[in-house]
Parts: C-alpha cells; structure tokens; sequence
C-alpha cells in the first residue's frame, strides 16, 4: 500500500513537539529580553520579488505553486528579505532602531532529495546603523540563547563578507568561477583551489591573498595579525578595523572565548554586506545559526536600511542537542487525574476548573469509568460525596477542603523531582 509520505518530510510526534515547544519557548524569551517583537510574513510571496532583487536565494531552490489567476507565488524561501521589504515599504526612513524577532517555516528546495524542504527559522534582525555596538549586541544575543539552550561546547564564527568581495573586485573573473571559488573557499579544499586559481588571470599578490583566506581561521587576536598581510587597499583595511572594533566590544560582554575568527566564511545568502557569522556545535558538521549585517538590502525596495541579523535553524537545533531531557521536563504543568462520583458531577467540574486556573493539567472522569481509559497523569484526585482524597507517591491523603488540596497541590507542583 502507498504510504503517502513525501522524501524529506518530518511529523512531529506529541513528544517531540513538546521538546520543540520548549526550545522555541527557550528561544523567544530572550529575544525579548534584548528588546525584540515578534512577527510574521505571509508563507506566500510573489516570485517576482524574489527574481528581480539581487542577492537572494537561488531561483531553482525556490518551491513554487501557481494561484488561481496564474501568478508564481513562491512559498517563503527566507524571511530576511520579506522583512526588510515590510520595514522598508512601511516605515521609510527608520525613526529609530527596530527590533524584530520571528519563529517561521521557511521553504528551500535543496539539491539533495531527502532533504527537508520545510524548516523552521526562529531568528531576528535588527534595523539600525553599523555600529560596532550594535553588531557586538546582535553577537552576543546568539551566544546568550545557544547558553540558555543549554550547550556549552559552541563556537561563533566570525568573517566579514564585504573582504572577499573586496578581493574579488581586484580580479575579473566572471559569476561562474566566482561561485566556483566560494565553494573551494567554503570547504577550505587547497587541493583543488590552488590549480583553479592558476589558470585564472589574476595578478600574483591578489592570487596569494585569496589563496590565504580559507587559512585565516583561530584566535581572533592572531588572525587579525595575519589578515593585515592579504591587505590591497585602504577599503579593506577599514573593513577589518570593523571586525576589530566589534571584537574589542564582544570582550567588555567578557565573551572573547566564544569567538572564533573565519576569514573565509562565506554566507549562503548573497544580500551580506559587512560581519557575518555562524554558531557551531563541537560533532555536529553544519551551522545551527548564521547571520551577518546586510545593509544594502533595503534599498532594493523603497529605502535604504541598515540592519543586522541572525537566524537559528530549530529542526537543526532539535537535532544536535544531545540534552533533549533539559527541554522536555522544563515547563511540563503537573497533571491531575479527578475522579468524580456522579452524583458530585457539578462540584467536581467546579474543582477541575479551580485546579486548572493554577495552570494545572487536569482530566476528568466519573468514579466507575473503565481504568484502562485512564490517561496517566502524575496523581489522582478522588472527589467523593463524603472525602476529598489525593493520591500521589503511592500515598493517599485526606482534605477537609479544596484550598487544603490546592495548597499541596501547588507544593508539588514546583518540586521538579516529583514523580507518582
Ligand atoms: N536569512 C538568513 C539568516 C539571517 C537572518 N538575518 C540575517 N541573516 C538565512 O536564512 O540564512
């Protein structure tokens, strides 16, 4: 029989989505405490703004379906750009910084067949100039939330992607070998990079310079000393006094160790204009994060816009994390079982609503229901005409009245530990 289940695709169980619940609960909570909002974008998108601006995602990832009037929508191939586009279109020149936060499903066709098209971005961007303070404060908002995720063996890869673009503009290769050469550059593959470069025109200096870049990888203090030999120019003397600059401020947040320098870190959105970055976790081969500043992007639609932002991959996230039993038992509200005689139906509905009211789960069910229906909860109350009873670690305890239950109650409820 078919099984209808598409390549790639991901349910999510009731555990797991519990788990995920958490992670993105986790998530939100610090955004906001950095002063972020949330919000949403339509999943649908017109084609034509994905196809006409430069520096977005490529066409052939795009997942596209027709609408009734035979426009090409496209399902939200990022989330960068449709904000940007709101904000922009909106606000024109920004009064004052912005902050916003998002939790979106967002849609790429990937060359590999299994993997998923849909996964979900919690990230945010932050519309306000390029300042070191305010790329240090982004940074260190990605470090604080991979804290509060609970891992600890993390690393923040720093580059800049306005360097090699810099580089490149010594050169004239064409778009092609461009591509060719960030790939080479990506998955720092001397072997091949060096017999490509070759056969390129490019003057001996510059050749040597880019030669360098996937080399430029460690301890920030040593990479910003050997970066000064790549330099060609003044541009690209400024554009690593900015790296610099936000180094010094990621410092007095007292966060140097998680920083790692990457020269040859390149984004796989082509919008970034300044520092970029991306989270690593120690065994887990893929960024968890990545963002960087873009602030060209805006001008593309009505105003220019300078921002800075990051995005995490949840589904990634869910994955790597090897301490799932932090997230799942965080938050889970103590359950209650309350068995009812049916003559005390309606004091019964009463107490359930009462306990729910502490954010309680609690079930109900006449006293001569089936057991086996019973959904297991942590303990059980039996309201009988006469006797108010809790049963709980296999003890059994009398109340004279609801508060005395809820009190009790309410105790356990905060031990963590507590089990039936
Ligand atoms: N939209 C980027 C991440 C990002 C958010 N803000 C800036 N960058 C991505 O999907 O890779």
């Amino acid at each position: 029989m078919q099984n209808y289940v598409l390549n790639g695709n991901k349910d999510t169980s009731v555990e797991d989505f519990q788990i995920r619940d958490n992670l993105i609960s986790t998530l939100k909570e610090r955004f906001k405490t950095y002063g972020y909002k949330q919000v949403r974008t339509s999943t649908f998108e017109y084609y034509d703004l994905y196809s006409t601006i430069t520096g977005t995602v490529s066409q052939d990832d795009m997942m596209k379906v027709v609408d009734s009037s035979g426009k090409v929508l496209v399902l939200r191939p990022d989330v960068t750009i449709p904000i940007t586009r709101m904000i922009s279109a909106n606000r024109g020149t920004l009064p004052a910084d912005l902050r916003l936060f998002y939790v979106l499903d967002v849609f790429r066709q990937n060359q590999e067949p299994s993997d998923r098209k849909e996964t979900t971005q919690a990230g945010v961007e932050f519309f306000g100039k390029d300042t070191p303070e305010n790329n240090a404060e982004t940074i260190v908002l990605a470090i604080h939330t991979m804290r509060d995720l609970g891992f600890t063996n993390f690393k923040l890869e720093i580059g800049h992607a306005g360097l090699f673009k810099e580089l490149i503009k010594q050169t004239s290769i064409n778009e092609q070998e461009l591509e060719q050469l960030q790939a080479l550059i990506q998955s720092k593959n001397m072997a091949e990079m060096n017999p490509f470069l070759d056969q390129l025109s490019i003057e001996e200096d510059v050749k040597s310079a880019i030669r360098s870049i996937p080399l430029l990888y460690g301890n920030p203090a040593d990479i910003i000393r050997q970066a000064e030999a790549i330099i060609q120019n003044t541009e690209m003397k400024n554009l690593l006094k900015s790296l610099v600059d936000v180094y010094e401020v990621l410092k007095d947040y007292g966060e140097e160790d998680a920083l790692v320098f990457n020269l040859g870190l390149i984004n796989n959105m082509n919008y970034y204009s300044g520092i970029i970055f991306q989270g690593f976790v120690e065994h887990v081969g893929k960024p968890l994060l990545m963002g960087g500043r873009y602030d060209n992007l805006g001008e593309q639609f009505s105003s220019p816009m300078p921002a800075i932002g990051f995005a995490f991959e949840v589904d990634d996230l869910l994955e790597a994390h090897d301490q799932e039993k932090l997230w799942k038992e965080k938050n889970a509200p103590l359950s209650i079982l309350l068995e009812y005689d049916r003559d005390m139906q309606r004091q019964g509905f009463k107490l359930a609503f009462q306990l729910r009211k502490n954010g309680w789960q609690v079930l109900t069910y006449p006293s001569d229901h089936t057991a086996s229906q019973q959904t297991p909860a942590d303990c059980i109350v039996h309201y009988r005409g006469d006797e108010l009873q809790l049963e709980a670690g296999g003890k059994v305890t009398t109340f004279n009245d609801t508060d005395e239950l809820t009190g009790t109650l309410s105790e356990m409820g905060r031990d963590d530990e507590w089990h039936v």
